[in-house]
């Protein structure tokens, strides 16, 4: 699915998808928005939902806020990567602008959950680097909710409910980070980032680099 791109070192590599999951409230959106900030080269894949705005999320930069009629369109017209119904509504990501991005030598940042993340993997599995993101406990995890004070208690209600079902994917996660400290879990998240990038496999041009050294030595 992805052609190449350069790293930081000039050596081209193919792209990664970035996947962030967890259940709702332990962070994701927080560790994604630093990363985006922070880490050149990544950019964040946003979601088509068909759930209502919040308060504060703005279209086209949060999610694509569309009717579920549109979104049955994109699922015809294969516009979407993947797609679930969470919590009732449905989100996916829309297949165009990640196809763009890896083409372009960028990696995609995906905060989705694990039905979406099983997909991608099913597509492009060499490409797919997965981090679970845990709450240090149930009741943090429900304060974060409350705090976020964006939902109501129905809402929260029914997301507590389903953070153990969501949970029970952990294992099939490559990487799990606990997020007690926001700046810890960021430093976690972000070196797995970096080291993923520096994987040989996915470095399409060290051979031509190391033959290109190789050269030097014997000229
Ligand atoms: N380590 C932390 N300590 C305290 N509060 C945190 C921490 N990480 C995130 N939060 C806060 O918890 C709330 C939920 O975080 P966030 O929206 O990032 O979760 P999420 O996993 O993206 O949730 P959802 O799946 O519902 O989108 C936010 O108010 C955020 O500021
Ligand atoms: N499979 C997908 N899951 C997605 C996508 N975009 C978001 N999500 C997940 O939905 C829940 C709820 O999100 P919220 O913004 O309503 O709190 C959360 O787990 C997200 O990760 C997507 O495109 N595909």
């Amino acid at each position: 699915m992805t052609t190449g791109g350069h790293g930081t070192d000039g050596v081209e590599r193919r792209g990664l998808m970035f996947v962030l999951s967890s259940p709702s409230g332990a962070g994701k959106t927080t560790l994604s928005r630093l990363l985006i900030e922070r880490m050149p080269g990544l950019r964040m894949s946003v979601s088509a939902t068909t759930r209502p705005m919040r308060p504060g999320e703005v279209d086209g930069r949060d999610y694509l806020f569309v009717d579920k009629a549109r979104f049955e369109q994109m699922v015809k017209g294969d516009e979407l990567l993947e797609w679930a119904t969470v919590f009732d509504n449905r989100y996916g990501t829309p297949r165009a602008p990640v196809e763009a991005a890896l083409s372009a030598g960028q990696d995609v940042l995906f905060d989705i959950d694990w039905q979406g993340t099983q997909q991608l993997r099913e597509k492009a599995r060499a490409d797919v680097v997965s981090v679970f993101i845990l709450p240090p406990s149930a009741s943090d995890l429900e304060k974060r909710l409350h705090s976020r004070a964006q939902d109501s208690d129905e809402v929260i209600r029914k997301r507590m409910s389903r953070a153990s079902h969501e949970m029970s994917h952990w294992a099939e996660y490559d990487y799990i980070v606990i997020n007690h400290d926001v700046d810890e879990a960021f430093a976690e998240v972000q070196s797995i980032l970096k080291a993923e990038r520096l994987k040989r496999e996915r470095r399409t041009g060290l051979v031509g680099f190391v033959r290109g050294l190789q050269g030097q030595l014997q000229g």
